[in-house]
């Protein structure tokens, strides 16, 4: 890792008897897009807020480029940008309007004030709406028009709170396009956090899986992966043309086969997981059988699978309060789209 930007020793908030952040460790170098993935209730907005010194730890410390925040917020504020879920505007005001403003608040000279304003709208892509009052921009566009508002005080780090929610498909593809740009071009360091798995895959160098105050796991995806189906890493799904006769004899004659350690049949389709690459193996074996092989896909894990198998362990031990779990359980894997 590049040199830690923002450096996290055994960080906790708790309020009562709730450890709402408990003993969080974490490393962000310069230049990473680190994702914070969690269900709601998992202690995300917490981090963010002790990051930004507006809450104060009750055990450990935070350091985000060289400043702890909770005795130096001010100075923080000057180097990290926040971007909460829900901007706020001046409705009545344009874009360009609402970025001279800030700009102001923030302490820009009035002579580069609307020049630094137009550049960041061009930034983000707004370029054609800037003279347009902000209280016409749709969610996406405010979104844009927020980064817009972070990236005007030329922060060091950026934070975003949920950045992507309530915007429409391709609207998130363009926005985390967005941001992996700024971070490539400026070098910002970014932390984002988020509920939706595939979005965070798609833009994030390293994910931290947090759930009930506490981070789980953390890595990039192949690192995860690989920590977690250590003992069958290879998996071959197989297409059939017809459904599969007598399943378990199926089953059971697959797990004969040499290094083949799980198989899973769904009407069709047949999932092998191995300890090696099996895919030579299982295509024979299939097409000795008489089968007729409609395909034959080698997968990788992705964050979906990972974040399942975190919680086939976990949560139980982890999440006390059954009604929130079930939100979660309903928020994340409703959403699933197999790779
Ligand atoms: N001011 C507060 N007083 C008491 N409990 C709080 C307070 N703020 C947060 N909590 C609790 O701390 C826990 C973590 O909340 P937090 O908002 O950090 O989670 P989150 O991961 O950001 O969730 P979400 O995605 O819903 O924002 C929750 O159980 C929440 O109810």
């Amino acid at each position: 890792m590049e040199q830690p930007i923002i450096e996290i020793n055994g960080l906790s908030k708790y309020y009562g008897s709730l450890k709402a952040v408990d003993d969080l460790h974490l490393s962000i170098g310069k230049g990473e897009i680190f994702g914070l993935l969690g269900p709601n209730g998992a202690g995300k907005s917490t981090t963010i807020l002790m990051l930004l010194g507006l809450t104060e730890p009750s055990a450990g410390e935070a350091r985000i480029c060289g400043l702890n925040p909770a005795r130096n917020p001010i100075p923080i504020k000057r180097k990290v940008g926040y971007m909460p879920d829900n901007v706020g505007f001046y409705h009545e005001l344009t874009a360009l309007e609402n970025l001279v403003y800030i700009g102001r608040l923030n302490g820009i000279p009035e002579t580069e004030i609307r020049q630094l304003a137009r550049d960041m709208l061009i930034e983000v892509g707004l370029e054609a709406a800037m003279d347009q009052k902000a209280g016409t921009f749709s969610r996406g566009m405010k979104q844009r028009l927020g980064l817009a508002d972070v990236l005007i005080k030329q922060p060091e780090v950026i934070i975003l709170d949920e950045p992507t929610l309530g915007i429409d498909p391709a609207g998130v593809r363009d926005f985390l396009e967005l941001i992996r740009q700024l971070s490539q071009r400026q070098g910002i360091t970014i932390l984002l956090s988020s509920h939706h798995l595939h979005q965070v895959q798609q833009v994030c160098n390293r994910v931290g899986i947090f759930v009930a105050g506490r981070l789980l796991a953390e890595g990039n995806i192949a690192t995860l992966a690989g920590n977690l189906f250590q003992t069958a890493p290879y998996v071959v799904a197989v297409t059939l043309k017809s459904d599969v006769g007598q399943r378990e004899t199926l089953e059971n004659e697959l797990m004969r086969l040499p290094a083949v350690k799980k198989v899973t049949v769904a009407a069709n389709t047949v999932e092998i997981s191995g300890g090696e690459d099996i895919t030579p193996d299982i295509v024979r074996f299939f097409v000795g059988k008489g089968f007729d092989v409609m395909g034959v896909q080698q997968k990788t894990y992705g964050l979906d699978e990972i974040y399942q198998r975190y919680f086939e362990t976990n949560l139980k031990e982890n999440i006390s309060n059954e009604k929130s779990s079930g939100l979660f359980q309903r928020s994340f894997f409703g959403r699933f789209k197999k790779h």
